[in-house]
């Protein structure tokens, strides 16, 4: 006997699965003659199917990606089936010989897209025939508990497909259901049922009537469990003996010989993916990336920018654009979940999505002082570090600005309004980064200090393809997000990001948007490369160059300058600021902020509008000024100083003759690996 696990990934998830299942089954068949192999269904002769021996099951792991489809990998196979299942000249028992089973790996955040390409092909394989040695499982990433759960799916459906395979070896009839016969021949029951597609963990569904039952009570064991139980069932001590039972599996199968793994290359992304807010996998994750995680949906990070200006070597875009003190902003979110998918995403694709909040919700008042001592606790690190003084160490503690732009989408949080109160109360300002996808939530949203908005592109499809948003009416959403920005008093901020190739030609689109959405100030930054993992599309070809940027919001200010003009550079970080007119006074910029005074009128209650809390912007930070931004008080730290002071421009010229080098190496790298 053969066993084939056959797997299709987009981003590592699944390859990672079908090794966990097939070591475990290689294991279990250890002693028999069954030989299991882990196939990537890039390097699967799929016209073999209908030719397959019944002795030799095919057992199916399958992701889902855009729109409930295939991953890129898996695409022409999809059109097989379909063009098979379809064709009235291929006979409908035409896979009548092949006994299969379907693990499909997806997100119920897509609600009626979760797992739908691992369904069809249950779906039309079963049509043609095709014979179930175990009920297909369909395992859902953004749940950490119940049946569903990634790991209880796997274990499941592993389990049953064990079962089956045992029985066939030892000559006994096995069902779908996993139980057996003493028949010699296989009696197959040919149905199979999704895991309790019902069960969700959200408390508003609780609320609903939810009773805590998980179906009839077998999935778990023949016991009917409670919530608090649920609990227990996804502890870390079973998720540990989980792993190391599936760890102990491979190693023996690598051992035995029996297992064999045949894929293409690095198919995909590396190890652990995620599946619910904060579970274990994802804890360490988003620990390895540097992030202090706090409760069960909330990160704090120390950005290279509060590190520089501890240490009096330059601000971040904000010290420029509005006189934000870097060394006193602690950057934050209070929810790493979010609604998109976003190409350029920090995380690398490992965020929790949701079109709406479905978990434990923690207390602000915790977020808030969880984050300030995790903060705080960076910066202590920072004593006695060369250029810190005593005196801008402590302004490091006592923070000052809050930016709510980490990761995530932080309106999700259901005590948002709450939380930047708190904040408020501690004189500190907030800057919050919303993703353009909650309307409702925009316009309930408190005064803050300043709103941002993402304005990730400026068409319906570069908006799909950019950020590949879960809401299917992604861009109404969008637009009227822009209407809610509209409508806001104090200070609004579209923020864009230039990805070449994907959105710098949308400059007409983005006017448009502009005059729509009517914001105070527009950022534009070049995207930042950030080892986009897996299949991510961008590399850093897709980086613009600073010149790039300042062509393209000239252009744009162009569009717009009956009420706009560019007021702002920060040419270290690529970045420029167009500006409402109405904050030239003068003839003299006044794009910075007089915190102190938000503060009072925030205090006060009384109502207040964006031109009461403005303050001059110095002039090194103004467009045009030979400074470019760089805040003259401090000192800058160019790390090949003595190349750069001997020959500037030449040196500039390397540095993108390099990254040029860099791209064109990148492109010939992909171009060969689609060859492949
Ligand atoms: C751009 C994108 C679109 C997705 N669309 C769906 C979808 O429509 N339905 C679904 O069930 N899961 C969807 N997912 C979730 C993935 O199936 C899930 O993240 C899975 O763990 C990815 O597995 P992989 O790492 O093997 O590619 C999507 C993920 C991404 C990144
Ligand atoms: S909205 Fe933010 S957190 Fe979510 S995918 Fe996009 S970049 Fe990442």
């Amino acid at each position: 006997m053969k066993v084939t696990v056959l797997f299709s990934t987009q981003e590592g998830t699944t390859e990672t699965i079908a090794e966990k299942a097939a070591a475990d089954i290689a294991k279990r068949l250890n002693g028999t003659d069954a030989a299991v192999e882990v196939v990537h269904i890039k390097e699967f002769n799929i016209d073999s199917l209908p030719k397959r021996s019944p002795n030799d099951p095919v057992l199916f792991v399958l992701t889902t990606y855009i729109d409930g489809g295939p991953a890129d990998d898996a695409a022409w196979f999809g059109s097989w089936l379909e063009d098979a299942r379809f064709d009235f000249r291929v006979s409908k028992d035409s896979l009548s010989k092949l006994r299969f089973s379907v693990l499909g790996v997806g997100d119920s955040a897509y609600d009626e897209n979760w797992c739908l390409f691992p369904r069809n092909v249950d779906t039309y394989v079963s049509e043609m025939a095709g014979v179930h040695i175990a009920k297909s499982v369909f395992a859902d990433v953004g749940v950490s508990n119940g049946p569903s759960d990634l790991d209880a799916a796997l274990a499941d459906w592993t389990g049953a497909c064990i079962k089956s395979l045992l029985a066939m070896q030892n000559g006994m009839g096995y069902s779908a259901d996993g139980s057996t016969t003493e028949e010699s021949a296989p009696t197959v029951v040919d149905e199979f049922e999704v895991l309790d597609e019902e069960y969700v963990t959200s408390d508003e569904e609780a609320e609903d009537g939810f009773d805590g039952v998980i179906g009839d009570g077998s999935d778990a064991g023949g016991e009917v469990m409670d919530l608090e139980d649920l609990g227990a069932f996804a502890s870390a001590g079973l998720k540990a003996a989980r792993k190391a039972k599936e760890e102990d599996a491979a190693a023996a199968a690598a051992e035995d010989g029996n297992l064999v793994i045949r894929k293409k290359g690095a198919a995909a992304g590396a190890g652990n993916h995620t599946r619910e807010m904060i579970t274990p996998n994802l804890r360490k994750n988003l620990e390895k990336q540097g992030y202090k995680l706090i409760g069960s949906h909330s990160g704090v990070k120390l950005c290279r920018w509060t590190k520089s200006q501890m240490r009096n070597n330059g601000g971040c875009y904000k010290h420029t654009f509005y006189g934000i003190e870097s060394h006193r902003c602690m950057e934050t979110t209070p929810s790493l979940a979010c609604a998109n998918k976003c190409t350029f995403c920090w995380r690398h694709q490992t965020n929790p999505v949701g079109v709406e909040w479905r978990w434990k919700a923690d207390l602000p008042k915790d977020i808030v002082e969880g984050a300030l001592e995790k903060h705080r606790a960076m910066i202590k690190q920072m004593r006695g570090v060369p250029g810190v003084t005593p005196e801008r160490f402590q302004e490091g503690m006592d923070v000052a600005h809050c930016a709510l732009s980490l990761v995530g989408e932080p309106i999700m949080y259901p005590y948002i309004n709450e939380f930047v109160d708190l904040l408020h109360e501690k004189s500190i300002s907030s800057f919050l980064v919303t993703n353009a996808q909650f309307p409702e939530l925009i316009r309930t949203l408190k005064p803050i200090t300043q709103l941002y908005i993402s304005v990730d592109a400026g068409t319906k499809e570069s908006l799909k393809k950019i950020d590949r948003p879960l809401f299917s009416d992604f861009w109404e959403r969008y637009n009227a997000c822009l209407d809610e920005i509209a409508k806001k008093e104090q200070r609004t901020v579209f923020r864009l990001t230039l990805v070449k190739g994907f959105n710098v030609d949308e400059l007409k689109n983005y006017a448009n948007l502009v005059r729509r959405g009517k914001p105070d100030f527009v950022e534009v930054k070049g995207v930042t490369f950030c080892g986009y993992t897996g299949n991510n599309p961008l590399t850093m070809a897709n980086v613009p160059f600073h010149e790039e940027v300042v062509d393209f919001v000239k252009m744009l200010a162009e569009e717009i300058s009956d009420e706009y003009e560019i007021s702002c550079e920060h040419a270290h970080t690529c970045s420029l600021l167009i500006s409402h007119k109405k904050f030239k006074i003068n003839g003299t910029w006044h794009t910075w902020i007089d915190y102190p005074k938000f503060h009072s009128l925030v205090r006060s209650g009384a109502h207040f509008t964006s031109m009461d809390y403005l303050a001059p912007t110095p002039e090194w930070a103004v467009f045009g000024d030979n400074r470019k931004g760089f805040d003259p008080n401090m000192t800058r730290v160019y790390r090949n100083k003595a190349k750069y002071e001997g020959d500037p421009e030449g040196y500039k010229e390397k540095i993108r003759d390099a990254k040029l080098a860099a791209a064109a190496a990148e492109k010939a790298a992909a171009a060969a690996a689609a060859e492949l």
